[in-house]
């Protein structure tokens, strides 16, 4: 099978092309029942369906945050699976959010579950969790150039709890979110117009200028809507890396539903806000 164009180069484009925005797919049993929907297969797969329809023609990236479905079992993941193919078949950009990481013999078999062409829930880009170590990462990054798929790696997370990991100072000064950024721009040199590999960071961070955010990749950055970070935010936080920065908000867009056409004007709303805020960087 022949490989796709590298994710860096799809990414930037369908950035330039629909704005950067994505659009997270997180179907919360809360969000369920206020969609008047049961909390069941059937009301996960017409969840599932409303949103890819209303927004995967549109926004550049759509992130199905996979614990949602994995609540359902099997048919859950029927349910990923199809609303996956069509999200794409729509010309979005899928990154599947399951935040994987392991021992680099089984995070193989991680990555083959995504990131190989013929694999059932085949995404454009995977989260994955550093935390046993970058190198653990290896055969995830390897498949994922091979297949011109992409990795997003967890640096600088918007929860709160997560400082007392990504924060920790190493022995050579540098603390450990520092030391995953630069693993990534070691990743991503050379590579144009964008590299592969992104880092998440999350929009609720405040000021980032200690940290070296010029990655030559893609920032996903959470945090905007539910936890609190506004459009308006992203200039102070990202600094002159706003431009690689692709915002994501899931409740913010979803507690919009049922109505498609809702769904549509809240992701529009959010994409015009993020426009503003790049273009005045
Ligand atoms: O990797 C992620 O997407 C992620 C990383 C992070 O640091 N913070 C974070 O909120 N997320 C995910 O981003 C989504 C945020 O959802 P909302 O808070 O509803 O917009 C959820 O699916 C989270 O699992």
């Amino acid at each position: 099978m022949s490989p796709l164009e590298p994710f860096g180069a799809r990414l930037r484009r369908a950035m330039d092309e629909r704005g950067p925005l994505c659009v997270g797919i997180d179907p919360h049993a809360s969000l369920l029942a206020e969609w008047g929907l049961n909390d069941d297969v059937a009301g996960l797969e017409r969840f599932s369906r409303t949103v890819v329809e209303a927004v995967a023609g549109r926004v550049a990236v759509l992130k199905p945050q996979s614990a949602f479905y994995e609540r359902f079992g099997s048919r859950g993941l029927a349910v990923l699976e199809k609303s996956v193919e069509e999200a794409r078949a729509a010309g979005a950009l899928v990154v599947m959010d399951a935040k994987r990481g392991d021992i680099g013999s089984t995070m193989a078999a991680y990555a083959e579950s995504f990131l190989r062409k013929d694999a059932p829930l085949f995404s454009d880009a995977l989260t994955v969790s550093p935390y046993l170590g970058y190198g653990s990462l290896k055969p995830a990054v390897e498949l994922a150039r091979e297949s011109g798929t992409g990795l997003f790696v967890l640096a600088l997370t918007s929860n709160p709890e997560g400082a007392e990991v990504q924060h920790a100072v190493r022995s050579d000064g540098r603390d450990v979110g520092a030391t995953m950024l630069a693993h990534l721009a070691e990743e991503n040199a050379g590579a144009r117009p964008l590299g592969s590999f992104g880092a998440v960071v999350g929009a609720t961070l405040g000021d980032l200028s200690s940290y070296d955010l010029a990655v030559n990749g893609p920032l996903l950055a959470p945090g905007i809507g539910a936890q609190g970070a506004t459009p308006a935010d992203l200039p102070r936080v990202f600094g002159a890396a706003v431009r690689n920065v692709v915002p994501n908000v899931s409740r913010g867009v979803l507690r919009h539903g049922p109505e498609p056409v809702a769904l549509r004007d809240a992701a529009e709303r959010f994409a015009e806000e993020i426009r503003a805020a790049v273009d005045s960087a």
